[in-house]
C-alpha cells in the first residue's frame, strides 16, 4: 500500500480527526470532529474536500451524532438518524458519494429494526469503518487500471485535487500518478491552480511534491499554451457526479479543459470510484451546482482581489457534456462511450 506521510481521515475508533484542508500548503494540522455538527461545519467550509473525503466524513459524523444519543429509546434514536441524515446530506449538494455514504449508513440501522440501540450504534461505525477501507481499495484499483494509460515521459494536464487529500488514499485520477511512480515510470504532471479555492495549487501541487513526483504548477488559463506546445498528451480529472448517460460534473473549469483537449486531440479521462456514478441522474442538466460564496471570488487570504459589491457568480462545478469523454476509469474497469450506467 501506499507509503503517505499523512492520512486525511484517521478514525480510531473513538476519535475522528481531519487534516484541515484550508491550512495547507502553509500547514498541515488535523482538527477534530466530535458529532454531526462539526461534519458538516467541516464539509461545508471545504476543511475537508473531494467527493469520497466529504462521503466518509459523513458517514462518521453520523455515527459520532447518533453516539450521543445512545440511551434514548428506540423510537427517539431513530428520529434523530433520519433528522441527522437529512442534515448532513445537505451540507454540499453536488458530489452524490456524500448522500450515497449517508443513505449507506441509514439502510443498515433500516435493515436490522429490532435490534437494541447500542447494537445499532455498533453497526453504524463498523459501516463508517468499511466505506473508508473500500475507498482505499477502490482508489488503489483505479491507479492500476489507469496505468493503460500512461507511459514514460508522459505529460498529463489534471485539474483539482484528486488525490490522497480527496480519499483515504491514493486518490481517483491522481492514484494513477502514484502508482505510475511506484512503477518507476516517469511522468510530466501539469496542475492547473484551480481558481476559486486553489486545489490545484494548495493541494495537488503540495501532495504530487512531496511524492517526488514531477509537477508544474500553472494558472488554469495557461492549459490552452500547454496544450499547444505538445507538453500534454492526456487530461485526467476527477468526478463529483456522474450521470447514466456519461455527462461528468467535476470542479468548475473541467469543460473548458474538456473542450480545449478535444481541440488538440489529446484524450480526456475521468477517474472515479463507482459510488460517484449516479444512475438516478439521467444527464448533466439533472446535476445540481453547487454555488459558494461571493467572498471565495473577490478576495483571497483577507486580501481584497476586485471592488467591493461587485456581481460575483460561483459556481463550484461544471458539467463536461459525455461527448467530450474518452473513458471513464472506475475501481470496476474502464468503461467507453456510449456510456450508460443504469
Ligand atoms: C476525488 S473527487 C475530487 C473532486 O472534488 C473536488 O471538488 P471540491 O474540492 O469542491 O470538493 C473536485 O470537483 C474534484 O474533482
Amino acid at each position: 500500500m501506499m507509503n503517505s506521510s499523512f492520512r486525511t481521515i484517521v478514525f480510531d475508533g473513538e476519535k475522528l480527526q481531519l487534516i484541515d484542508q484550508t491550512k495547507l500548503p502553509a500547514e498541515l494540522c488535523y482538527l477534530v470532529v466530535n458529532d454531526e455538527q462539526d461534519a458538516f461545519q467541516a464539509i461545508r467550509s471545504m476543511k475537508v474536500r473531494g467527493a469520497p473525503a466529504i462521503g466518509m466524513t459523513a458517514a462518521y459524523g453520523l455515527y459520532l451524532g447518533l453516539r450521543k444519543h445512545a440511551h434514548k429509546d428506540h423510537e427517539v434514536f431513530y428520529k434523530e438518524l433520519y433528522v441527522q441524515s437529512v442534515y448532513l446530506k445537505s451540507a454540499r449538494p453536488t458530489a452524490v458519494n456524500l448522500a450515497w455514504a449517508v443513505d449507506r449508513m441509514v439502510a443498515v440501522a433500516q435493515r436490522h429494526p429490532n435490534d437494541l440501540v447500542a447494537t445499532t450504534l455498533e453497526r453504524l461505525k463498523s459501516e463508517a469503518e468499511s466505506i473508508q477501507d473500500e475507498d482505499e481499495r477502490a482508489c488503489r484499483a483505479m491507479g492500476v487500471h489507469l496505468l493503460e494509460f500512461i507511459k514514460e515521459d508522459m505529460g498529463i494536464l489534471t485539474h483539482c485535487n484528486t488525490g490522497a487529500l480527496a480519499t483515504s488514499q491514493y486518490g481517483t485520477a491522481l492514484a494513477g500518478f502514484y502508482v505510475a511512480h511506484e512503477e518507476g515510470i516517469t511522468i510530466h504532471v501539469y496542475a492547473d491552480e484551480t481558481r476559486p479555492v486553489l486545489q490545484g495549487a494548495r493541494l495537488t501541487a503540495w501532495e504530487l511534491q512531496r511524492a517526488g513526483i514531477d509537477v508544474t504548477l500553472i494558472c488554469d488559463n495557461m492549459a490552452a499554451t500547454v496544450m499547444a506546445q505538445g507538453k500534454i498528451q492526456a487530461v485526467m480529472v476527477g468526478a463529483d457526479r456522474i450521470a447514466a448517460n456519461g455527462d461528468t460534473a467535476n470542479k468548475i473549469g473541467t469543460h473548458q479543459v474538456a473542450i480545449l483537449a478535444k481541440h488538440f486531440h489529446i484524450p480526456f479521462y475521468v477517474v472515479a470510484p463507482w459510488s460517484t456514478i449516479d444512475p438516478k441522474t439521467q444527464s448533466g442538466l439533472d446535476i445540481p451546482i453547487e454555488e459558494r460564496s461571493a467572498q471565495e471570488v473577490i478576495e483571497w487570504g483577507g486580501i481584497q482581489t476586485a471592488p467591493k459589491d461587485i456581481h460575483v457568480y460561483n459556481p463550484a462545478f461544471d458539467v463536461t457534456p459525455h461527448e467530450l469523454i474518452t473513458a471513464i476509469v472506475t475501481e470496476k474497469g474502464t468503461y467507453h462511450p456510449p456510456f450508460k450506467f443504469l
